[in-house]
């Protein structure tokens, strides 16, 4: 019996994406499906296109595609191929995309030092670990510290004395205002000067090709973070707090100034959660239990994981290889890469940006 397109279709029905809940054919992610004579049967090749970067996903769901495929009557060989797409979202209203980034993904906290750098760095690095293209910007005036955990230094190259180059290390195309200029001069910046610099820096870095453009954000909920999260075209935000009240409360501030500019929550990280003692493996609640679980519950915003404080976190991150790279078997890379996970998969469920669909409205004076 020949073997019809509809029964593989069928066949293909029965696997369900672990990510999305969804099948492959009512989601229209099987492609180039194509059914060929073969030495014992029919031959079945076929596509399978997933919105969100899963390489380490892929021999699992290879197999649970071709098992699916070979139940079907009469078939002999199947041939999967798993790609993914990652295309743009939607942004804020008004504000155009930047050329050669898809995805830009602010990482902010309200308070500082409760580890929104970390937690950027490892989040671009896990994303970058399951295939995607990314990109990661230091936009941190008050504390640049994205060129000492990734690993990169000297001052970016210009080809043509307009745009810069960015840095390249453990695969994530950097820049930092670290890189630019001496911290100590950043520091000092005000308002409109910090504001403007770091818009040059993302405009005028030469970002190739990016899925997703990781930016650091500055701490805090002032007036800079407020007009980067006007201009700047971002799909959605991942907010970073410790669970101590303070943090929460600056936490809350952020997800405010978010939700007023039109930038969805992708949800919220909690960071130092609980201490592991290196020594007996004794478990302490130094910043209080669950207070970011309960926020986010409270905000209804997605809560996407809780990192420990750990000795290891932070050697592997002031040493240039943060934990996604240094130890990617470890429990706390795995965190991170879950954490990447989610991320990418509330990105792909957004509205796509139609805007380079639309075409250009020109405006001739008549005379
Ligand atoms: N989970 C963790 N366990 C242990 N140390 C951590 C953890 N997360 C971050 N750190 C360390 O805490 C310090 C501050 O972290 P980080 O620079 O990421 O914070 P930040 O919120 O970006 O700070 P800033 O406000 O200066 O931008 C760093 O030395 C970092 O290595």
């Amino acid at each position: 019996m020949a073997v019809t397109e509809q029964a593989v279709q069928q066949a293909l029905q029965q696997v369900v994406d672990p990510n999305t809940g969804k099948d492959f054919v009512s989601g229209k992610q099987v492609r180039n499906l194509a059914i060929g004579a073969g030495a014992q049967g029919s031959d079945v090749s076929f596509d399978i296109e997933l919105a969100y970067p899963a390489k380490s996903q892929h021999p699992a769901l290879r197999a649970a595609l071709i098992a699916a495929v070979r139940r079907v009557e009469g078939v002999s060989n199947v041939s999967v191929n798993i790609q993914t797409k990652v295309v743009a979202h939607a942004v804020q209203r008004g504000v155009q995309l930047l050329p050669g980034v898809r995805n830009i993904v602010a990482v902010a906290s309200g308070k500082g030092g409760v580890g929104k750098s970390t937690t950027a760095a490892n989040l671009a690095l896990a994303l970058a670990a399951e295939g995607a293209r990314v990109g990661l910007l230091d936009a941190d005036i008050y504390g640049p510290s994205q060129t000492m955990m990734m690993g990169v230094s000297g001052r970016p190259e210009s080809t043509d004395g307009k745009t810069m180059n960015p840095m390249q290390n453990h695969g994530v195309q950097v820049m930092s205002i670290g890189l630019l200029v001496d911290p100590d001069q950043a520091m000092v910046w005000r308002g409109p000067m910090a504001t403007q610099a770091l818009e040059q820096m993302l405009r005028q870095t030469n970002w190739n090709d990016l899925d997703y453009l990781i930016v650091d954000m500055p701490p805090g909920t002032g007036d800079i973070q407020l007009t980067l999260s006007q201009r700047v075209p971002v799909t959605g935000a991942v907010i970073v707090t410790t669970p101590q009240d303070i943090a929460l409360l600056d936490a809350k501030k952020g997800v405010s100034m978010f939700e007023k500019v039109g930038v969805p929550i992708l949800g919220l990280v909690e960071n130092m959660a609980v201490h592991i003692c290196s020594n007996c493996g004794h478990i302490e609640h130094i910043f209080g239990v669950d207070g970011g679980k309960r926020m986010a519950a409270e905000q209804g915003m997605p809560y996407l994981g809780a990192l420990p404080l750990s000795m290891q976190i932070r050697i592997q991150a002031d040493s240039g290889k943060p934990s996604v790279v240094a130890d990617p078997d470890s429990e706390v890379a795995g965190i991170y890469k879950n954490v990447a996970r989610q991320v990418a998969l509330a990105i792909a469920a957004r509205n796509k940006d139609y805007s380079a669909k639309f075409p250009g409205i020109s405006i001739s004076k008549d005379t």
